[in-house]
């Protein structure tokens, strides 16, 4: 395929997300039955014609395959070339295939996911990792001016789990079954250069209206305030189906020009729930569907486990291309 004839694609790295008025009057029960999006088929086997690496492409990492404890049966993707999340500088000639589609089992893809790998994608490893503080108000973060990547979702969705995964700790964040566990700002820093950052989950019906509407506001000024914040994590449970506060969130976050990644949790959990429950790939399925809608272009996303460490590094190769652009710019 010719690339002129390729769909425009999105070369903004640091605003992608360009939001369409959103209709936040949400019908629950149209959430359940969405149109069957063709090429993006979460089930389909291998692209007959795989794309391969473009030998003139930059030196592109190697797909690590340190996930020795990774479920292996994790189902491949095809996804259109349109739905990729193309960082700027970035030439995916190579990926086109015929069908305008390429398979998720390519180098340059990011495994379980949509995001096309860049030549910024290096130094990802954490080698060291430690709690720096909890604050109360964005005022009160730090101001050593290191860049930070901010994991945000309804409570219980498994943000402080996913941060473990990431730097491979037990217990750095704290973790527990009942929602409403971490109630501040907190800011781990990653070898000495940049920082995580664990915030309060949303949408925990348990604590008291002041309480819930003190901590949307606090988060909700650090994401607008936080100069140093490259890209927000949006984590969402892939094994329900779309909540409408998830649909709300993402579109506030679109709406306000804050960089997101949607992060899909719990993609461990592959047991068909009884009455129609979906399978997590369907409910990720789903959920691109339904915030189609508010974007022109898609935003990036994965699927992760912090159980099985799915796409633990997988996120931190897509952290690491977003912090070395935003560093270099
Ligand atoms: N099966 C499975 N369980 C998970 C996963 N991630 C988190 N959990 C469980 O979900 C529960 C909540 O996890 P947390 O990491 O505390 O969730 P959180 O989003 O930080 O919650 P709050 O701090 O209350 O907002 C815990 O019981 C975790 O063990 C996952 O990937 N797979
Ligand atoms: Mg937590």
């Amino acid at each position: 395929m010719i690339l002129s004839h390729l769909p425009k694609l999105q070369t903004k790295f640091l605003l992608p997300l360009k939001p369409k008025t959103p209709n936040l009057n949400f019908n629950p029960s149209i959430l359940p039955s969405f149109r069957h999006f063709p090429i993006f088929s979460l089930f389909s086997s291998l692209s007959p014609t795989l794309p391969t690496l473009n030998p003139n492409s930059p030196t592109l990492p190697q797909r690590q395959s340190i996930n020795d404890d990774e479920d292996e049966e994790q189902p491949h993707i095809e996804i259109s070339i349109e739905k990729l999340f193309v960082p700027p500088e970035t030439d995916i000639s190579s990926l086109a295939s015929g069908s305008g589609s390429v398979s998720s089992s390519s180098a340059r893809i990011l495994k379980g996911s949509n995001i096309v790998l860049s030549k910024y994608a290096s130094n990802s490893q954490v080698i060291n990792a430690e709690f720096v503080k909890s604050s109360s108000k964005t005022e009160e973060c730090p101001v050593d001016g290191l860049p930070e990547f901010a994991l945000v979702g309804r409570s219980n969705v498994g943000k402080s789990s996913l941060l473990n995964s990431l730097v491979r700790r037990k217990k750095l964040a704290l973790t527990s079954k009942k929602p409403g566990k971490t109630q501040l700002i907190n800011h781990f820093r990653i070898n000495d250069s940049w920082y995580l950052v664990d915030l309060p989950g949303y949408g925990f019906a348990a604590a008291p209206g002041e309480v819930r509407i003190e901590w949307d506001k606090f988060t909700k000024n650090y994401f607008l305030k936080r100069s140093t914040l490259v890209s927000v994590f949006l984590l969402i449970d892939a094994t329900i189906p779309a909540k409408k506060i998830d649909l709300e969130y993402a579109s506030w976050l679109g709406q306000n020009k804050i960089p997101m990644t949607l992060v899909f949790t719990k993609c461990d959990k592959r047991k068909k729930k009884k009455n129609g429950g979906k399978r997590p790939e369907e409910n990720v399925q789903d959920f691109q569907e339904l915030i189609r809608e508010f974007f022109e272009a898609a935003p990036p996303w994965i699927m992760t486990s912090s159980v099985t460490n799915q796409g633990r590094d997988e996120i931190l190769l897509h952290m690491a291309q977003l912090r070395n652009y935003w560093l270099k710019h």
